[in-house]
């Protein structure tokens, strides 16, 4: 059984050697002519999966893309040439999770948001929005759900609420303090996502609003946004996605407060979880039992001293979340170095164009080694308070008191 494997899917053929006879192509490089004697073909988002590209692909049976998204799959092509497919949901949810977390305490430590006051709306409550949901309830801040799919499905079988979490319509959402986007890519059909975030709805947002998209950049108009942005009552705004990835418009980032690379997912367990879902896909396409997982591929983290300033209250205080919680991911790093990559415009011969869609690209790939919540032990003072403790467990860290 040949297997071909993107050399952007971490572990992957430490993963699938056993399994079957392995080859990795490099990133960007696939051509038709590659997939003639190939049976089983993972790979990332960054891949689209076209008509075209299978054209020679007479043996494939299986593709699948160690990612959550699948709008670079023609999933009805795949399905009209029986050719199986998956994806690797939920692998990152809780990073993309961690990110929007990172962005909401940089918004009370600026003064943008109050935050245990503040409701959060979000929008698509599936892995992605249920891990935030799980964050929110556990640090303890309000917030409510929009995803008419999920929720006719409930109706369905009685249930009114997801994760003790009421649905609202897209009115409500857009009055809440923060609204942050987990939808997939979808043109057409029942719910579309595409441009749903729309001229105006964003036209009806404040200056006292935080919009966060961490899912894909064709769920907003980008050209209503940035006229929005230009605007006197602009939102505050982060974006980790794009339209017309990688070819983006920089244009935005002067008046857009976080800007990153599509990397709100690209923890390390994100990542190697995508290979472990993948792994276990291939080995039962191919009729054998897996005997690896992700424990053998992570590397253990250095633990993390909290020195607490208020370790006996009862809830955790917003300034010892923000001094944890930056220890694991701070999203203003990442914007830091996206905006650097960007600023640098000499010292190249590309047109302007390919300079972004190459920096925008080469900042992905290069991505730096980020670790979820669950990596680190967290030693906290003797006197911390259940509750405290509590939350931390909460967010996934091993927490032991010292
Ligand atoms: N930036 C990143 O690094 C990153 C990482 C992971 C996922 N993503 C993106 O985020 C998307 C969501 O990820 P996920 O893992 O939660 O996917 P998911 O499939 O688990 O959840 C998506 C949810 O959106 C809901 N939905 C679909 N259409 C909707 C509509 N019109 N209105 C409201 N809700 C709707 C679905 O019912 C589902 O509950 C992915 O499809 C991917 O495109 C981005
Ligand atoms: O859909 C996903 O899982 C995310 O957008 C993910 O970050 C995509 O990562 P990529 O394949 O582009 O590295």
């Amino acid at each position: 059984m040949k297997i071909l494997l993107e050399d952007t899917i971490p572990f992957g053929t430490d993963y699938l050697n056993s399994v079957g006879e392995v080859e990795t192509y490099a990133w960007q490089s696939l051509v038709p002519e590659m997939l003639r004697d190939v049976d089983i073909l993972a790979l990332r988002s960054t891949t689209k999966v076209t008509p075209e590209l299978l054209i020679s692909a007479s043996k494939l049976k299986f593709v699948t893309t160690a990612t959550a998204g699948i709008n670079h799959l023609d999933k009805t092509h795949l399905d009209s040439v029986g050719i199986m497919h998956s994806s690797a949901a939920g692998c990152n949810a809780v990073a993309v999770a961690e990110y929007v977390l990172s962005a909401l305490l940089h918004a009370q430590k600026a003064q943008k948001l109050d935050l245990y006051n503040a409701t959060v709306g979000i929008v698509g409550a599936g892995n992605v929005g249920t891990a935030l949901s799980r964050i929110l309830t556990a640090v303890g801040i309000e917030h409510c759900l929009y995803d008419p799919p999920l929720q006719q499905a409930l109706a369905g079988t009685g249930k009114t609420k997801h994760n003790g979490q009421s649905f609202v319509d897209l009115a409500q959402i857009a009055q809440c303090d923060v609204i942050s986007l987990h939808v997939p890519f979808i043109k057409g059909g029942d719910y579309p996502t595409y441009q749903m975030i729309d001229k105006t709805f964003l036209e009806g947002l404040t200056s006292n609003q935080l919009l966060i998209n961490a899912c894909r950049g064709e769920v907003i108009d980008e050209a209503a946004l940035l006229s929005v942005l230009q605007g006197e009552k602009s939102p505050t705004v982060v974006l980790d996605v794009f339209d017309n990835e990688p070819a983006i418009n920089t244009a935005l980032f002067d008046y857009v407060w976080f800007v990153t690379p599509h990397i709100a997912g690209h923890s390390v367990e994100g990542k190697v979880r995508g290979t472990q879902m993948i792994y276990e896909q291939i080995c039962e396409v191919v009729g054998t039992a897996p005997n690896k997982a992700l424990s053998d591929f992570l590397e253990k983290t250095n633990p993390i001293k909290a020195a607490l300033n208020s370790p006996e209250a009862t809830r955790l205080s917003v300034d010892d979340l923000i001094a944890v919680f930056h220890n694991v991911y701070d999203v203003a790093i990442d914007d830091e170095i996206t905006r650097n990559a960007f600023a640098l415009t000499s010292g190249h011969d590309e047109t302007p164009d390919a300079h972004i869609a190459n920096t925008f690209s080469a900042l992905r790939k290069q991505y730096r080694v980020r670790r979820e919540c669950s990596a680190y032990a967290l030693h906290l003072p003797q006197n911390t308070s259940k509750q405290i403790q509590n939350t931390f467990t909460e967010l996934g860290f091993q927490v032991s008191l010292v």
